[in-house]
């Protein structure tokens, strides 16, 4: 028997600056920091959820959008369960970058099906005023792309950004072969002791 998988590794792509690591940090911890560094290579954090009654400890990684990077971070793509391609809404050229991420992902991921391989798209910073892509071009280049669900988010004001991870959960799940590794709810039972008197053991 396949032994249980209860971790999805899910993966944040995009250009340098569009926001990745604070979409992370604000779904993980719900913090934000205006003066972050570039990330260099990857980092990951965990998040425990239930989704459609599977418990699932999603592992987030964050990888580096610098071209210079590049190397340090296309190794971290295999094994992935969703991709989550990020462009900045104030950018056009981050929104440009999206089929070029795309691409990028797939070959060294090595993924066999890209068209059921599971991807979301967040349209991030959306609480800036001057945007320089529409909603509608994104939506257009979701629907042409493979009817990939597209999120606009604020990792600033939080804005869609845990239900576009939970989305992304969802994608998982709705894959056939997923599900049968996961942990149902309505199967674990905890069995707590009683409280004992005493608490600590040397
Ligand atoms: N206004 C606004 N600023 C944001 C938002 N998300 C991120 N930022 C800012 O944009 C800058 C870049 O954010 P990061 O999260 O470091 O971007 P990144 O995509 O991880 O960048 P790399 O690590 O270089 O790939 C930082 O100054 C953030 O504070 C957002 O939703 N709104």
């Amino acid at each position: 028997m396949a032994a249980k998988k209860s971790t999805l590794k899910v993966i944040l792509l995009g250009d340098g600056g569009v926001g990745k690591s604070s979409l992370m940090n604000r779904y993980v911890t719900n913090k934000f920091d205006a003066h972050l560094f570039h990330t260099i290579g990857v980092e990951f954090l965990n998040k425990e959820l239930t989704v459609d009654g599977y418990k699932v400890t999603l592992q987030i990684w964050d990888t580096a959008g610098q071209e210079r990077f590049r190397s340090l971070r296309t190794p971290f793509y295999r094994g992935s369960d969703c991709c989550l391609l990020t462009f900045s809404v104030d950018d056009s050229q981050s929104f440009l970058n999206l089929s070029n991420w795309k691409k990028e992902f797939i070959y060294y991921a090595d993924i066999k099906e890209p068209e059921k391989f599971p991807f979301v798209v967040l349209g991030n910073k959306v609480d800036v005023a001057e945007r320089q892509v529409s909603s509608e071009e994104a939506r257009e280049w979701c629907q042409e792309n493979g009817d990939y669900p597209y999120y606009e988010t604020s990792a600033k004001d939080a804005t869609n950004v845990a239900v576009a991870f939970e989305e992304a959960v969802h994608r998982v799940l709705a894959m056939d072969d997923k599900t049968d590794y996961l942990i149902s709810t309505d199967t674990v039972r905890l069995h707590r002791k009683p409280r004992s008197a005493t608490t600590c053991c040397s």
